[in-house]
């Protein structure tokens, strides 16, 4: 669709000539704004927020924190779980797809075959496996190695347009952005740990201004940009991460500094090196929100600003530091959603991930 929200912005001819695909949406909305003033708010029962999904009659509620360990209400969803919830159709449709392609054993995940494997039509990756791989090498402990996991990425043609396509409604509703945001963006992430796996804290979105997105950029003569090339910059707006399995034994998500102010903030990152609070492996508790992995549950949140000016991406919050703590028992499943933004400049540049209907 196109959206020409700002008259003076594009003149009637040029409106005319933007692709379907091109969007031009300024990030502000409800849900951010309550997100961000949420934090002191107590939640009422009326405060919670029913999506309902006009074809299907599901819904998806926010729910009270009765049923996790979290110490922020209101950035915690649940979806039902009924027999064909949206959770359990990921479940089904796209663990099952991948389930075999993951099952390495903890000493096969570090060794060479398994980096850049191509498994059931998927391409499996230890992230950072190389580096995991010297890490391996020189002995260093597994808790010193900033990611120990594997993942793979899902994209429609892995789990069938019908499904994809009510998710991604689903998530227009949840986000409450337009469904052309949610459409351009990555492919989905899927991201399992067995015993001793952990990603230490992090961003998923970088400030690297000097280069363009990647979901909007073509490096040299790929057909698309792999998400972590030198050429481009994460724009990953918001995350929405399903979690598709419990955890019996640790393997929470940890957010060491949800809660800080500006000054304490800069504090935090002024004596990294002495805190390393980011190291999940030693620190995971003393973190601000910790959630349990429940099957069937998703958390989201904004991993950027809104430029106050112009309503299009902004700088990255540093509050939005997070990641996975040491799974000590069983397997961890879950399947990262992001939700790509643009900046004002790139706003009428389609995305390479998605051609338009
Ligand atoms: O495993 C988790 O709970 C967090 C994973 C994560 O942050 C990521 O994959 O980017
Ligand atoms: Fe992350």
């Amino acid at each position: 669709f196109v959206t020409c929200l700002e008259e003076e912005k594009c003149t009637d001819s040029s409106c005319g000539e933007i692709d379907e695909d091109v969007i031009d949406i300024p990030l502000e909305h409800e849900k951010r704004k309550y997100f961000r003033e949420g934090q002191e708010e107590v939640i009422n029962d009326e405060d919670f927020v029913d999506i309902i999904d006009e074809n299907e009659e599901e819904e998806l509620q926010f729910v009270k924190k009765d049923t996790i360990e979290l110490s922020t209400e209101d950035l915690y969803l649940r979806i039902p779980d009924n027999e064909r919830g949206e959770l359990n159709d990921i479940e089904g449709e796209v663990v099952n797809a991948v389930r075999d392609t993951f099952e390495f054993s903890p000493l096969a995940r570090v060794s060479p075959g398994t980096v850049g494997e191509e498994a059931n039509g998927l391409n499996v990756s230890n992230l950072f496996g190389d580096d995991v791989l010297d890490e391996f090498e020189n002995k260093i402990p597994l808790a010193e190695v900033s990611r120990v996991s594997q993942q793979t990425w899902l994209e429609e043609q892995h789990i069938g347009g019908k499904f994809w396509n009510r998710l991604q409604n689903k998530l227009a509703k949840l986000t409450e952005l337009p469904l052309g945001v949610i459409q351009r963006g990555e492919p989905i992430q899927v991201v399992s740990y067995t015993a001793g796996g952990h990603y230490h804290a992090h961003l998923d979105s970088v400030d690297d201004y000097d280069k363009p997105c990647c979901f909007q950029t073509r490096c040299g003569d790929k057909e698309n940009t792999p998400q972590w090339s030198e050429c481009c910059r994460l724009c990953r707006y918001m995350t929405v991460l399903y979690y598709l399995s419990d955890t019996e034994d640790g393997g929470e998500t940890a957010f060491p500094i949800a809660d800080a102010n500006d000054s304490f903030v800069e504090e935090k990152f002024e004596n990294l090196e002495d805190q390393d609070w980011y190291n999940l492996s030693y620190y995971c508790y003393n973190s601000s929100l910790v959630v349990k992995p429940k099957r069937g549950t998703a958390i989201m949140w904004y991993n950027h600003f809104v430029d106050e000016e112009t309503g299009y991406l902004g700088l990255t919050d540093r509050r939005s530091h997070h990641g996975g703590c040491d799974l000590r028992k069983g397997m961890k499943w879950i399947a990262n959603n992001w939700i790509s933004g643009t900046t004002v400049d790139d706003r009428f540049k389609s995305s390479v991930f998605y051609d338009g209907p």
